[in-house]
């Protein structure tokens, strides 16, 4: 979320934090219970920005406050943001005004006396402060159908190939995928309806990523078979398609993780992060199935998806994951733009590559936003997945099968940068597939001397 002046009030962005800090409490001008209780001018990492506890006023009062800090355009444009920005109990404001939540560490809102999460806090100032947000509701929903498969494509039965094609052509161009519509009524209202079981705060699960998330997730009992198909019918028809780059990216890929469903309550978000940052998890390609019938714009909880950065330019997005914390010495993140927001709505996918496209959730507003995810996996790009128990095998193939396949198109040199998954790929196999290998001249079996 990203509330910030648009240049249209230069003489109150250029209030230093102490002096608004002074003149609000100061003035009372907002009545009685609008004054903020408490405000702390914080400088650090090249950052000045003042903490707002708006904890003790009423909903109208901080709406008032807001009406102040921010420019007319931004009050009437991002209502959603606006409306999860009141819910929070506390704000950060900076010099240059830039209003966002102030978070815990694990995206819960933080509370303005807990110094904590001052890191987390910066990190959250850098990129809202670099970050260029779609000017308004026509461009959103234009940068949105930019990214979606046309959904015609989408309602016709049996055409694998043709939405294969168009899904690789924007995975090529955007490294995103919006896919309206995917199963279809009949899928999604049975999805919708599924009983997942009780759900936990999601940064407990085995190799969650990154810090800064509030949601509550669950690897579920009951698999959510008819998705599940669905994912691998299209990743099947990906990998036919003659000369597609995603083709390229997924020939190595014989796994996915465990399902895994989510649900953010009302105010509650995943900070802005890339799923597989550090390339160490195994993720390579991100689906997100939202579950969500009748979800508004205004209800907020979209799937923010930043752009890419383009090769050469100095904006390295990619850089920027939550992993790889700004030191307090380090340059605030450099610019980065908003490629789409994906409203949750029920039976839209998302697909996108994990190691390259820096996303956040938004938080939702009144309703709670559920989605399963599911991450299909490279062991080129990290072991952690296999390594916990939390992968499965895809295409219907048993778990040595998969295995065994991944092996045998691994080339020489692609075995020698992952080790750790040709152990792990080699115990899963089965051990007379792995003397076939050896007989056949298996050159990875052979290299790593398993009898
Ligand atoms: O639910 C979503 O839209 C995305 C969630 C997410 O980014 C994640 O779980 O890594
Ligand atoms: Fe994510």
């Amino acid at each position: 979320m990203l509330l910030a002046y648009d240049g249209s009030q230069p003489e109150a962005a250029r209030l230093s934090a102490e002096a608004r800090c002074r003149q609000r409490s100061g003035s009372g001008a907002l009545g009685e219970d609008s004054v903020a209780e408490n405000c702390s001018p914080v400088q650090r990492g090249g950052f000045r920005f003042e903490i707002v506890d708006v904890c003790g006023m009423t909903n109208f009062a901080r709406l008032e406050l807001l009406r102040e800090l921010l420019p007319p355009s931004r009050l009437d444009q991002d209502a959603a943001s606006l409306l999860a920005l009141v819910a929070a109990p506390c704000w950060f404001v900076t010099a240059d005004g830039v209003v966002g939540p102030l978070l815990e560490p694990d995206g819960s809102p933080g509370n303005a006396s807990s110094m904590a999460n001052l890191d987390l806090l910066l990190r959250e100032v850098s990129y809202l402060s670099g970050l260029e947000q779609l000017p308004g509701p026509f461009e959103a929903a234009r940068a949105l159908a930019q990214i979606s498969v046309d959904e015609c494509l989408m309602g016709s039965e049996g055409c694998w190939e043709q939405r294969a094609l168009a899904t690789s052509q924007l995975l090529e161009e955007y490294g995103v995928a919006v896919l309206p519509g995917f199963l279809g009524a009949a899928g999604a209202a049975e999805l919708a309806a599924m009983d997942f079981g009780e759900l936990l705060p999601a940064a407990g699960l085995p190799a969650a990523p990154g810090a800064g998330r509030g949601d509550l997730a669950a690897l579920p009992e009951e698999s959510p078979q008819k998705l599940l198909e669905g994912l691998d019918c299209l990743v099947v028809a990906l990998r036919q398609l003659p000369s597609s780059l995603a083709a390229a990216r997924l020939r190595l890929v014989e796994f996915r993780t465990c399902p895994m469903v989510s649900a953010y309550e009302a105010g509650s978000r995943y900070t802005w992060h890339l799923d597989n940052g550090k390339r160490g998890n195994g993720r390579l390609l991100t689906c997100v199935y939202y579950l969500n019938p009748s979800w508004e714009a205004a209800s907020g909880g979209a799937l923010r998806l930043l752009e890419r950065s383009r090769p050469g330019a100095s904006s390295q997005n990619r850089d920027a994951s939550p992993e790889d914390l700004p030191s307090s010495r380090s340059p605030p993140v450099p610019r980065a733009r908003v490629l789409a927001e994906v409203p949750p709505l029920l039976d839209t996918l998302v697909l996108f590559w994990s190691d390259e496209v820096v996303h956040e959730v938004l938080p939702p507003f009144r309703m709670t936003r559920r989605a399963i995810s599911v991450w299909y996996l490279c062991p080129l790009l990290g072991t952690q997945h296999f390594l916990a128990g939390t992968s499965e095998p895809a295409f219907g193939r048993s778990e040595g099968d998969a295995a065994l396949t991944v092996l045998s198109n691994l080339s020489e040199s692609e075995s020698n940068v992952c080790e750790d998954a040709v152990v792990w790929l080699t115990s899963a196999a089965e051990p007379s597939t792995l003397s076939w290998l050896i007989n056949e001249g298996g050159l990875i079996i052979k290299k790593l001397k398993i009898p």
